[in-house]
């Protein structure tokens, strides 16, 4: 099947990526196609986390990291020195590998971030927080319990918390940097189902190991080797009739 042309929320040009003397993108270019999901795959060591966290500057927070080429985002390089990063998070929210809530309520987990953008009235915060959990797939489980600990809810609760943290900002892309590693296959099952319905509203990018997961979730598929995109293309190809005999290995298995 191949998946029609749509168009590209993010669009990365010949991105080089810096960990001090040491080059961890050498080159990469590849489009984020809008309301689709784009799994990112490789061995370890490829370069996967560090391409996403170049698309929110998390790698601002670290001295001596640095990224050069272009990152367009409605295009509009997110590299530049004027960019607003921390309007920039709120557009690109990122979910990492560990469920990381903070040391609060369940409400409040949502209510936080969503404070640090605007200043709603509590009836619209109140809506606002019930709409990410419900976003989440979370509310049911939650909804009557809401002043609990984030931190007393199980792994896989805690990783949807996080998703409905990201959600209710309201960002128009969700990175998820393999979401599900720590969870068991019930609350992966979950969290798949929760992407599948995200991507009616956002433009999800995926780092994952599974290469299930990456054949269930995703349209689109990249393949990173060493720093440099190998291969990019609809999901299906990549797993049906890839171009390159390094994909080919890497998702049967025969890599290495
Ligand atoms: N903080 C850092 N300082 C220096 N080098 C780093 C740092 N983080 C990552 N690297 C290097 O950059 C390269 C890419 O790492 P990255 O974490 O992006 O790979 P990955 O494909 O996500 O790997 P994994 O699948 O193991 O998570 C690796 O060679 C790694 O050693």
């Amino acid at each position: 099947m191949t998946v029609p042309a749509l168009p590209e929320k993010i669009t990365v040009r010949d991105l080089r990526f810096h960990y001090g003397a040491s080059l961890a993108l050498k080159g990469v270019s590849l489009p984020l196609h809008e309301r689709r999901v784009t799994a990112f795959i490789g061995p370890s060591g490829c370069g996967k986390s560090t391409l996403l966290r170049v698309l929110n500057r998390m790698y601002d927070l670290y001295p001596g990291q640095r990224a050069e080429g272009e990152v367009l985002l409605d295009g509009h390089n997110i590299l530049g020195r004027d960019v607003d990063v921390n309007l920039l998070r709120a557009r690109v929210g990122m979910v990492f590998q560990k469920p990381t809530p903070f040391p609060m309520s369940i409400y409040d987990n949502i209510a936080f971030g969503v404070r640090l953008y605007e200043d709603l009235p509590r009836a619209e915060m109140d809506a606002r927080v019930e709409a990410a959990l419900r976003g989440a797939a979370l509310w049911d489980e939650v909804k009557d319990k809401l002043g609990a600990s984030g931190l007393s809810l199980s792994g896989g609760q805690q990783q949807r918390l996080c998703i409905a943290r990201s959600v209710a900002v309201q960002p128009e892309v969700i990175l998820l940097d393999e979401p599900c590693s720590a969870l068991d296959p019930i609350s992966t099952a979950k969290v798949e189902e929760l992407i599948d319905e995200l991507k009616e509203r956002y433009t999800i990018a995926i780092v994952t190991h599974n290469m299930q997961q990456a054949a269930r979730v995703s349209d689109f598929t990249a393949f990173m080797y060493l720093g440099e995109l190998i291969e990019f293309g609809d999901t299906s190809t990549i797993f049906t009739a890839p171009r390159h005999k390094a994909t080919q290995d890497y998702i049967t298995g025969r890599f290495g």
